[in-house]
């Protein structure tokens, strides 16, 4: 039986339940399940903080989770990064009242309040800073007003919450965080239908079908705008100056694709949305 592990709350908590409904699992019934048994699918659900499941996929008692790379690279976990999951992004930024600070080197002697000591450590150690560090739990933001510390590292998403504190962000971005999959070497293997469906939920999320037709001698441009993930199918039509192609298309730009085919003589474009995909 693979072991899972799930947020419990937080930013990631929804997203990556309706990932792993889309992937065929048993959803969480209510807030409060802490364990979901899925025999159909061989699978048991924990339901743990996002910040302590690199713990328990690191020590091997769970078998794979999802977390945010922030938390993982916070941890002294010894679970690794199997792959970025498409949602929960976020970058993880210094910033101080404005004017305050210009360069991370301006911490020298400071006092930065953080929830993610393990990172800030590491990374005020590879840039040779000796600044101060003050762990708090969150609401980082108000520290600075409280009078705790100089400077904050933290999680930001749109900004709101910094500009709402009147705070400035500084220094290049310390990491670019975004929800992923962890495990670790010796349970990976085990996982691989877990991984393969999750795959798929990511294409089908990313990704349509287009299907159109295109003069024959038009077929090669074609290819060029819509190449599929690996070679798109090539139908002969009734009329021999024709071909019907079917490809997978991303979704971010299907207008502009659709204008570039139509451009080089496509006709009868049709775009449908994938329900699932196993690649
Ligand atoms: N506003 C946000 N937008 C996008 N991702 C975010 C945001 N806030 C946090 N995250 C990401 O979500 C993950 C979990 O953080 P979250 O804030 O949910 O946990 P937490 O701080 O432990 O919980 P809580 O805030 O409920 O106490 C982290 O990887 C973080 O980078
Ligand atoms: O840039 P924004 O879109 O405003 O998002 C960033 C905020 O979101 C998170 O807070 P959360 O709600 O998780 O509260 P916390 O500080 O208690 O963790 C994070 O810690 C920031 O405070
Ligand atoms: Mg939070």
């Amino acid at each position: 039986m693979l072991r899972i592990a799930v947020p419990n709350k937080g930013m990631l908590s929804e997203t990556a339940n309706e990932m792993l409904v889309e992937a065929g699992y048993r959803g969480r019934r209510n807030d409060r399940e802490l364990v979901a048994l899925d025999p159909d699918n061989g699978v048991e659900f924990f339901y743990i903080r996002p910040r302590d499941i690199a713990t328990y996929v690191g020590e091997g008692v769970l078998d794979i989770g999802i977390t945010g790379r922030d938390m993982l690279l916070d941890s002294e976990s010894k679970a690794q990064e199997i792959r970025a999951l498409d949602f929960g992004d976020s970058t993880f930024r210094f910033a101080g009242p404005p004017g305050a600070f210009k360069e991370v080197s301006d911490l020298n002697g400071k006092r930065v309040a953080t929830s993610y000591t393990g990172l800030l450590s590491q990374y005020f150690s590879e840039h040779g800073v000796d600044a101060e560090l003050v762990k708090l739990d969150g609401a980082v933001e108000s520290s600075i007003q409280l009078g705790v510390a100089d400077a904050v590292a933290d999680v930001v998403s749109t900004g709101n919450t910094l500009r709402q504190a009147g705070l400035e962000i500084f220094g290049p971005a310390i990491l670019e965080s975004t929800a992923i999959l962890i495990s670790t070497p010796e349970k990976v293997g085990a996982a691989k239908t877990l991984i393969q469906r999750l795959e798929g939920v990511l294409v089908a999320r990313r990704y349509s079908i287009m299907d159109y037709d295109i003069p024959t001698d038009q077929l090669e441009r074609a290819m060029e705008i819509t190449p599929g993930f690996q070679s798109p199918t090539v139908s002969p039509l009734h009329d021999e100056n024709w071909v019907a192609v079917r490809s997978l298309v991303p979704q971010s730009d299907l207008n502009g694709t659709m204008d570039r085919l139509s451009a080089i003589g496509a006709r009868a474009i049709l775009v449908t949305a994938l329900q699932a995909a196993r690649m």
